[in-house]
């Protein structure tokens, strides 16, 4: 008898605060199922408490041995983090997953925007996958590099510096093209170039790499117009690629056009680590009331596996997440419908 040995990915989830443990019960719950029908690899967990809570519990909202399990494991799954009550005595919120991607150097954040029915858009006219593009935001620089600056104590005036180097515009232009070519061969940049220094050196940079890539079009387009072009025509877009602050902004916007928050996964990736979660947040004004809506996080799941090298078990969880949105009545309240957090997560597992 031959014994073959299945992989087995250690995976730290962080279910963190507000609606952050009840989505990530719902994607551990479709990982479990996919567990089951023995897709030919393992998978095991370790739960650590992060967050807004686990300060007020211990003082810190990144625990060092939370911190080492991130490092030590194959990769993370994270629900969100942050109260907006509960705050540094600079006035700032506790946003530990910014922590995980710098100390991790999580460099590259892609967030797939994906339209999964025709009504779940505010947009008209768009079919399903018409509506079909990734942000890929950078991570761990950017106008965010700037969240520990200190303020002048006489309150007259406040600053924050946007800082780019080289080797971070270098490698998060490489990542998006990489991904075009992976897609359909088309990658926009968004910056601010008519008025920044730092996003004149981003988009030299962004033409230096494009060389790299003849196949992949390319065009560069100014952060206003790209918020207006994303509501007017998102479906000319395919990899858009921008600074830290850029794609946090968009990316909700970008959410907006196929249903909502609850729609929308991402990825914050490294060399060899990687964080998987929703691109929403902790969303205090419906939590623990299993109105959460999972998609987004059972798709964070999916990309999850996708990077682990399991390509056809990610296919099968957005196959399923499809195929129970086929029908309009599976829904959370957030979009309409009157599914819970966990009736919505059976659908999508009884289509695995
Ligand atoms: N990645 C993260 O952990 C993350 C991301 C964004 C915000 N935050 C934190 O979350 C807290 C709340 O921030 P916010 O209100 O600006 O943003 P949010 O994303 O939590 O909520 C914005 C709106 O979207 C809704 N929403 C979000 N996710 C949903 C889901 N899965 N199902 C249904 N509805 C959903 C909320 O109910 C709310 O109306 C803040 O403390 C913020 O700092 C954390
Ligand atoms: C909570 C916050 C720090 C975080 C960010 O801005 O990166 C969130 O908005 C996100 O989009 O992941
Ligand atoms: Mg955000």
């Amino acid at each position: 008898m031959i014994l073959v040995s299945q992989p087995n990915y250690n995976i730290a989830v962080l279910p963190g605060d507000g609606i952050g443990p009840e989505v990530t019960s719902a994607a551990v719950a479709v990982l479990d199922a996919l567990q089951a029908s023995g897709p030919g690899f393992s998978l095991s967990y370790s739960e650590h408490s992060v967050g807004a809570g686990e300060f007020l519990k211990s003082g810190n909202p990144l625990p060092d041995e939370a911190f080492e399990a991130c490092r030590a494991s194959h990769a993370v799954l994270l629900g969100a983090m942050g109260l907006p009550g509960v705050r540094w005595p600079d006035g700032r919120e506790m946003t530990p997953q910014i922590d995980l991607r710098e100390r991790l150097d999580l460099y590259a954040g892609p967030r797939p925007i994906y339209l999964y029915s025709a009504d779940d858009s505010p947009l008209r006219g768009y079919q399903p996958g018409e509506i079909d593009f990734v942000i890929v935001r950078e991570n761990t620089e950017g106008l965010f590099s700037a969240r520990g600056s200190v303020q002048p104590e006489d309150r007259l005036s406040a600053s924050d510096v946007l800082h780019l180097t080289r080797k971070g515009c270098e490698r998060i232009c490489r990542y998006a093209f990489e991904e075009a070519m992976r897609r359909r061969k088309k990658c926009s940049l968004v910056d601010k170039a008519n008025v920044l220094p730092t996003m004149v050196f981003f988009r030299e940079i962004f033409d230096e790499v494009a060389k790299d890539f003849p196949e992949v079009a390319t065009e560069h387009i100014y952060v206003d117009a790209a918020a207006l072009f994303l509501v007017q025509r998102p479906q000319s877009f395919d990899v858009l690629v921008t600074e830290n602050m850029f794609g946090d902004i968009l990316s909700d916007l970008a959410a907006g056009l196929v249903g909502g928050m609850g729609m929308a996964p991402s990825g914050d990736i490294g060399t060899d680590c990687a964080v998987f979660q929703p691109s929403h947040g902790t969303a205090p004004d419906i939590a623990g009331q299993g109105k959460a809506n999972p998609v987004g996080t059972i798709l964070s799941a999916a990309l999850m596996l996708d990077w682990l090298g399991e390509k056809e078990a990610a296919i099968r969880i957005q196959k399923a997440v499809k195929m129970a949105l086929s029908n309009p009545a599976h829904r959370t309240p957030d979009m309409g419908g009157k599914e819970s957090t966990g009736s919505l997560t059976e659908k999508i597992i009884a289509n695995l």
